[in-house]
């Protein structure tokens, strides 16, 4: 296992922990599977299926082999997170036009986020390294993550949050689990570039998708989707795109897959933004060679409102490789789908429901064949953002 910068190449592996390259660039965990026995590793993921209240009923540490080999037990911080609920929906088959549409509810995990899957691997890392001080940006879901496993292993998490545009369930959420708040006169981008500029002088470990544990962890979630589909991948992957770490996660869960022989193709991506929020598709959509930030983004799904995200290379690269797509839809295509997905039982926050919006736009706009399948990942709880719903039933 290495760490290699995603953009030069340089092997970092035997510096002291950071985020960024000299060269600007992100790093990304490799690992080398050449000696891994694929089968004997399928086997091992199906029995620990029926494991209780041990490292490997997590959904996450199941595949800990994948993940994170070298790591050490001890270490562990697990809250069994993962082990979400994949369903089959009539009424969104309906709406999005597709033969067959499955939900991914990653809202189901502990903290009620899909940050879950990446934040227990970032904290067992930051344990390995003695680091006490944990730190994120966030707009609510990170910081409830990474408050909620910080108080579990006993450090202290210092979260900074944008002032507005925000929703403060997820903020009280953050308070509850005991962390540190600072809310800052800017956005979940403000905070990032302040934490990159000060994270050694301040002797915080960040939490955020710039750390490549981050991404490890939540590169799960394909594996657990397509362990639930008997390794038999839908013809699309629909993700929201925010800071992008669902993106580039799933873009390296699938090749790791993929590189395994797990599954015998790599599925086509979507990424959907916010047409209010939404720089890395309209760097796609125009063929722009670099990211052109939003600098005020401005959309009812408070958990995309960013503009300048800090992965959009890696999740160019996942692009490329999976032939996928881009597509924005509007704050009131977000809260019609998320109508729907709450009254069919399943709910989710407003982020969340872009997905399913810009499933219905992809299939209407014939870049979605109606014969395909799909699986659209929900982020978020029902719970964690209510303001928009409210507005929008009134
Ligand atoms: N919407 C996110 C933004 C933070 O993204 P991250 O993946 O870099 O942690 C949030 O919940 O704060």
């Amino acid at each position: 296992m290495k760490l290699i910068c995603f953009e030069c190449k340089s092997d970092y592996s035997d510096k002291s922990f950071q985020y960024q390259c000299h060269c600007g660039g992100l790093f990304q965990v490799v690992h080398d599977f050449k000696a891994v026995d694929s089968e004997k590793l399928r086997r091992m993921f199906a029995e620990r299926l029926s494991q209780r209240m041990s490292m490997h009923a997590s959904g996450v540490w199941r595949y800990k082999e994948l993940i994170y080999p070298e790591l050490p037990e001890a270490f562990v911080t697990t809250k069994y997170e993962g082990n979400t609920g994949l369903y089959a929906s009539e009424s969104l088959q309906a709406y999005t036009g597709v033969r067959q549409v499955w939900l991914k509810a990653q809202s189901e995990n502990p903290s009620g986020s899909f940050k879950d899957n990446g934040m227990t691997v970032a904290v067992s890392h930051a344990r390995s390294l003695g680091k006490q001080k944990l730190a994120c940006s966030s707009t609510g879901n990170t910081s409830s993550s990474l408050a909620m496993y910080a108080a579990l292993a006993g450090c202290k998490a210092y979260v900074y949050v944008p002032e507005r545009q925000v929703s403060e369930n997820k903020i009280k959420q953050t308070l509850a689990y005991g962390a540190e708040i600072i809310r800052i006169a800017g956005t979940y981008d403000d905070g990032i570039r302040f934490l990159e500029q000060n994270y050694e002088e301040l002797g915080l470990y960040v939490c955020n998708s710039i750390n490549p544990w981050r991404i490890e962890g939540q590169k799960s979630m394909i594996y657990e989707a397509a362990q639930s589909l008997n390794w038999k991948i839908p013809d699309w992957i629909i993700v929201p795109g925010g800071a992008l770490s669902n993106a580039v996660s799933l873009g390296k869960g699938l090749n790791d897959l993929y590189m395994l022989g797990f599954i015998d193709h790599l599925p086509k991506v979507a990424v959907v933004q916010a047409e209010g929020a939404s720089p890395f598709h309209r760097m796609i959509e125009g063929n722009h060679p670099t990211l052109i930030p939003e600098l005020q983004p401005q959309t009812i799904a408070s958990a995309m409102n960013i503009g300048n995200l800090p992965s959009w290379r890696k999740a160019q690269a996942m692009l490329s490789q999976t032939k996928g797509v881009t597509v924005s839809v509007t704050d009131e295509e977000i809260l019609a789908a998320k109508q729907l997905i709450d009254r069919s039982g399943i709910g989710c926050e407003p982020a969340s429901a872009a997905t399913v919006a810009g499933l219905r736009k992809l299939t209407a706009s014939l870049i979605i064949d109606p014969d395909e399948t799909a699986l659209c990942v929900l982020t978020g709880h029902i719970l964690k953002d209510f303001a928009s719903f409210l507005d929008y039933d009134n």
